[in-house]
């Protein structure tokens, strides 16, 4: 029997500072986030330097998007309602884990054994659409090393990038749709930033490996999916943390577009395709407020594809590719 396991980045176990501060620190001392800093150096400036002072801030921020009535981050809600689904489509055993913090990869793996004592095989599946060192690498890098750690009685594989997947692409198209019928004047493509050394990093490996050119298949991807005009597009990033990261930068477009007389922007990001703090804080709350507050009349935002049926259908044929 084969089993499935939906892998994404993690979330903090609590809104509060403390588990906040603990999550911080744990996603930059991985050297695939910080590659910059000299190993020496890195777990120190991690999580006694940048984690104690980045926490509070980050905290008022989980705060604002967390789901109180299931006690849970958003993305671990939606990854879980995601694998419940996968698991009653397909009959597999599926089950969640993340690169930080909980639930783990070998508790993971202990909960698919215990589902399935004939598991011979599990199919690991990044939520990340686009390949970056510091998502979808470091996450893989993680399942290896904890397969590795000790015997297992199953194989592993890994689902890669499928930011150009027909069902990928359709699936954002079929939630992008209901907003471009009402009209509108910009579609605004968000992604997460990256420092430009990484994609540069990426850039020289090849197509595989190149941030940049497989968020602009997805745009032109969808774009023709819905045969929307790709002058009306517009693809921003996000959460940049330094100068020398992916621009142009979502909250500063949306002032712009708004202060050049955009009336009604379409917002999304097709970078995640689990709602998180990315999407509802940095696009539904803050990008909306830079865009209203500088004179713009209709703000829309497109919710993650989440555990949307069509979406599950379409992963389970993404995830069938590897079987
Ligand atoms: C596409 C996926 C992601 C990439 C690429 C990525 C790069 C990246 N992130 C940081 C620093 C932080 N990321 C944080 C949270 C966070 N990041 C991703 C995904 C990607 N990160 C997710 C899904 C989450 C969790 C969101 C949630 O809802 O819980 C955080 C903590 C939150 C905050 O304070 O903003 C930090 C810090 C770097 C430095 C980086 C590339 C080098
Ligand atoms: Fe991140």
């Amino acid at each position: 029997m084969r089993g499935i396991l939906i892998l994404n980045t993690g979330s903090p176990k609590t809104k509060n500072r403390e588990d906040v501060k603990f999550f911080i620190g744990a996603m930059l001392s991985d050297p695939l986030v910080m590659s910059t800093v000299p190993n020496w150096f890195r777990d120190i400036l991690a999580k006694r330097i940048i984690a104690p002072l980045r926490a509070s801030n980050s905290a008022s921020h989980y705060e604002l998007i967390w789901d109180n009535e299931h006690n849970e981050s958003p993305l671990i809600y939606n990854s879980l309602e995601l694998a419940k689904k996968i698991q009653a489509a397909t009959g597999m055993p599926t089950e969640i884990a993340m690169r930080y913090g909980n639930p783990s990869v070998p508790d993971a793996f202990a909960r698919l054994q215990k589902k399935c004592a004939t598991l011979h095989e599990v199919i690991v599946v990044p939520m990340f659409p686009q390949y970056a060192q510091s998502s979808y690498q470091t996450a893989v890098d993680e399942v290896g090393r904890c397969f590795l750690i000790k015997p297992h009685s199953f194989r592993i594989k890994f689902v890669e990038p499928y930011y150009n997947k027909p069902g990928y692409i359709s699936s954002l198209a079929q939630s992008i749709k209901p907003f471009i019928e009402k009209g509108y004047d910009k579609l605004v493509f968000s992604f997460h930033s990256l420092p430009i050394a990484h994609v540069e990093i990426g850039w020289n490996k090849g197509k595989e490996f190149d941030y940049v050119y497989q968020v602009k298949e997805t745009v032109r991807l969808v774009t023709k999916e819905l045969g929307i005009d790709p002058k009306k597009n517009r693809i921003v990033y996000s959460s940049a943390i330094g100068s020398k990261w992916l621009k142009p930068d979502l909250e500063e477009t949306m002032k712009q577009l708004a202060q050049s007389g955009t009336e009604r922007v379409i917002a999304l990001t097709a970078g995640f395709p689990a709602d998180n703090l990315e999407s509802l804080y940095d696009i539904d709350i803050v990008a909306r407020e830079a865009f209203e507050s500088n004179g713009g009349k209709e703000f829309h935002f497109v919710p993650g594809l989440n555990a949307e049926d069509f979406w599950v259908q379409e992963l389970i044929k993404i995830i069938a590719g590897k079987v």
